[in-house]
C-alpha cells in the first residue's frame, strides 16, 4: 500500500499523512523535510541558493536520513538532527529555488524511493510531485487544496501569530508559484489523483476521507 499526498502549503498534508499512517500501520515520508534539509546544508555551507550551478555542483555532498517511523519523524544531515533548523524562515525563504535545481531533484528522489523500498508494510509518502513523478504507480493518490486565506490563517497560527496573516498569505503565494512553474517535476496534481478541498473540512474528517479511500482500495469497493 503506497499512498501519495500532494498539494501545497498549509493544507494539511503533513498533519493528514502522519495520522493516516499512524491509523493504518504504515510507514511515513516528509518530503517537503528532505528539501528543507539539503536547502539548510547548502545556506550553512556559504552555497549561494540562487546560483543554480553553485546548488548543483554541491548537491551530492550532505548525506540526508529520513526516518519513517509516523510518531517520529526524524532527519538527519551528515549525522545531525535537523528537526529543528529546517523550519526557520531563512530555510522557508529558499527552500523553492534550491528544490527547482534538477540535481538536488535527482539526489531526492532517489532517497524517496529507496525508503519506499525499505517498508515493505506500506508507507504515506507527502509532497509536490509524489504522484506525478516520484511514485507515479502509487496504490492511492490524494492532492490536498485549500483557500490560500485558510492555509495562511493555520500557518499563522502555528506561529501564535508571530508573523501576520497577511505576510503568510503572501509568502505561500509566492512559494505556490515558484513551486508549481518550475520545469523539473512541478507541484501539480496527478490525473488520478483525488482532489479534496479541506478548507471548510476539520482535521477529523480530511483524516477519515483518506482513511476511507485508503481502506476502499484495500477491500477492492
Ligand atoms: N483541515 C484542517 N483544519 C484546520 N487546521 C488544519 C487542517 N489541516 C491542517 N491543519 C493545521 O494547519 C497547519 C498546517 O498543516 P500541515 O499538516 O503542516 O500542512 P502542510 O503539510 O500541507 O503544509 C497545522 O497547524 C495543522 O494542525
Ligand atoms: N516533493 C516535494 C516536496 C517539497 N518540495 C519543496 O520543498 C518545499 C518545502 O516543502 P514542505 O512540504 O516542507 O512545505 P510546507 O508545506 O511545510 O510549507 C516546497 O515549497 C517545495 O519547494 C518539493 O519541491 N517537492
Amino acid at each position: 500500500m503506497i499512498v501519495a499526498i500532494d498539494g501545497p502549503s498549509g493544507t494539511g498534508k503533513s498533519s493528514t499523512s502522519r495520522a493516516v499512517a499512524e491509523k493504518l500501520g504504515l510507514r511515513y515520508l516528509d518530503t517537503g523535510a528532505q528539501y528543507r534539509a539539503i536547502t539548510w546544508w547548502m545556506l550553512s555551507n556559504g552555497v549561494d541558493v540562487n546560483d543554480p550551478v553553485a546548488v548543483a555542483d554541491q548537491a551530492g555532498k550532505p548525506s540526508i536520513v529520513s526516518g519513517t517511523d509516523p510518531l517520529a519523524p526524524a532527519i538527519t544531515v551528515d549525522g545531525i538532527d535537523a528537526g529543528a533548523p529546517i523550519r526557520t524562515q531563512e530555510v522557508t525563504a529558499a527552500v523553492s529555488a534550491v528544490s527547482a535545481v534538477p540535481e538536488v531533484r535527482t539526489r531526492m528522489v532517489e532517497l524517496q524511493r529507496a525508503a519506499v523500498s525499505g517498508a515493505p508494510e506500506g508507507i504515506v509518502v507527502e509532497g509536490r510531485d509524489i504522484g506525478t513523478t516520484v511514485l507515479p504507480d502509487a496504490t492511492v493518490k490524494i492532492f490536498l487544496t485549500a483557500s490560500a486565506e485558510a492555509r495562511a490563517a493555520r500557518r499563522s497560527g502555528e506561529l501564535n501569530g508571530a508573523v501576520t496573516v497577511a505576510a503568510t498569505r503572501a509568502d505561500l503565494i509566492r512559494r505556490d508559484t515558484a513551486d508549481s512553474s518550475r520545469t523539473t517535476s512541478p507541484l501539480a496534481k496527478a490525473a488520478d489523483a483525488v482532489e479534496v478541498d479541506t478548507t471548510e473540512l476539520t482535521l477529523t474528517q480530511v483524516i477519515e476521507c483518506i482513511v476511507t479511500l485508503v481502506e476502499e482500495k484495500r477491500t477492492g469497493s
